[in-house]
């Protein structure tokens, strides 16, 4: 599916992560909406281009999540441009975005360009570590960033990251009912087609991520769960 606005379900696969072809064919043709290529560390342009290439072997759309600008290449469908609102570091606010801009403004089709305003509420994770994230926020705090994603800055994705753990349901239908535009992603801990269904009816789209490494078929059993 061409258009973000009707995604669901998404794969996130870490090119930092092995895969054995026969699983990335089972992720890739699982029927989800789209995958996308992104991770914290350790994503380099060798790593990328190998994992844009075997998922070129099929029709899946697919989106960079870029994370560092070396690894930046043509070739994917959608370039997702991560920018962390509660990040106590102005480098991942706009400070690489700065730079990028310099590097690639020129050549930057927008009409395959998504700013995603992201904020990360586990504290634990290596995102929140990297962007120095301030995570002690309240619910008031979170639909902040929401609206001001929003209506502030306009931005297309609000994305709430919780990596590596389940989120607070609650909470993520809250932000979802203080946005209208603005497409509410959520991503963290999905291991089972209960949890993604649950948090497919607070958010807009929900992202799947570790769960692909650890438990193939428990990931590939949340696409259907979702979308069926
Ligand atoms: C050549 C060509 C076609 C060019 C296209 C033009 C283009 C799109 C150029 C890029 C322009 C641009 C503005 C780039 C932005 C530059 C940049 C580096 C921005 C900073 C991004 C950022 C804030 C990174 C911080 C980390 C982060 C938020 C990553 C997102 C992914 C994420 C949260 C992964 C989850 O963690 P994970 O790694 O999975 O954790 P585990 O391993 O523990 O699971
Ligand atoms: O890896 P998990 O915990 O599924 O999270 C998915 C995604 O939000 C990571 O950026
Ligand atoms: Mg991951």
């Amino acid at each position: 599916m061409y258009d973000i606005n009707g995604w669901k379900h998404v794969f996130k696969l870490d090119p930092n992560k092995d895969i054995s072809d026969e699983h990335l064919e089972q992720v890739c043709e699982s029927g989800t909406d789209a995958i996308i290529v992104g991770g914290t560390d350790g994503v380099t342009l060798d790593n990328v281009l190998q994992l844009l290439a075997r998922i070129r072997r099929y029709t899946v759309p697919c989106a960079l999540e870029v994370s560092s600008i070396d690894s930046v290449t043509p070739g994917f469908d959608f370039y997702f441009i991560p920018t962390v609102l509660n990040s106590s570091n102005t480098d991942f606010i706009t400070g690489l975005h700065h730079q990028a801009m310099k590097e690639f403004g020129e050549i930057m089709d927008w009409n395959e360009i998504f700013v995603e305003g992201y904020c990360i509420v586990n504290s634990d994770c290596k995102a929140a570590h990297v962007t120095e994230a301030k995570t002690e926020l309240d619910e008031e705090d979170v639909i902040a960033y929401a609206q001001m994603a929003e209506r502030m800055f306009r931005l297309p994705i609000f994305y709430l990251e919780y990596s590596g753990v389940y989120g607070d349901v609650s909470l993520v239908k809250n932000v979802k009912n203080a946005l209208s535009t603005t497409k509410l992603f959520y991503g963290g801990g999905i291991a089972s087609s209960e949890q993604a269904v649950e948090m497919a009816h607070a958010a807009d789209t929900v992202v799947v991520g570790n769960v692909i490494y650890e438990d193939l078929k428990a990931a590939l059993q949340t696409v259907g769960a979702v979308k069926g």
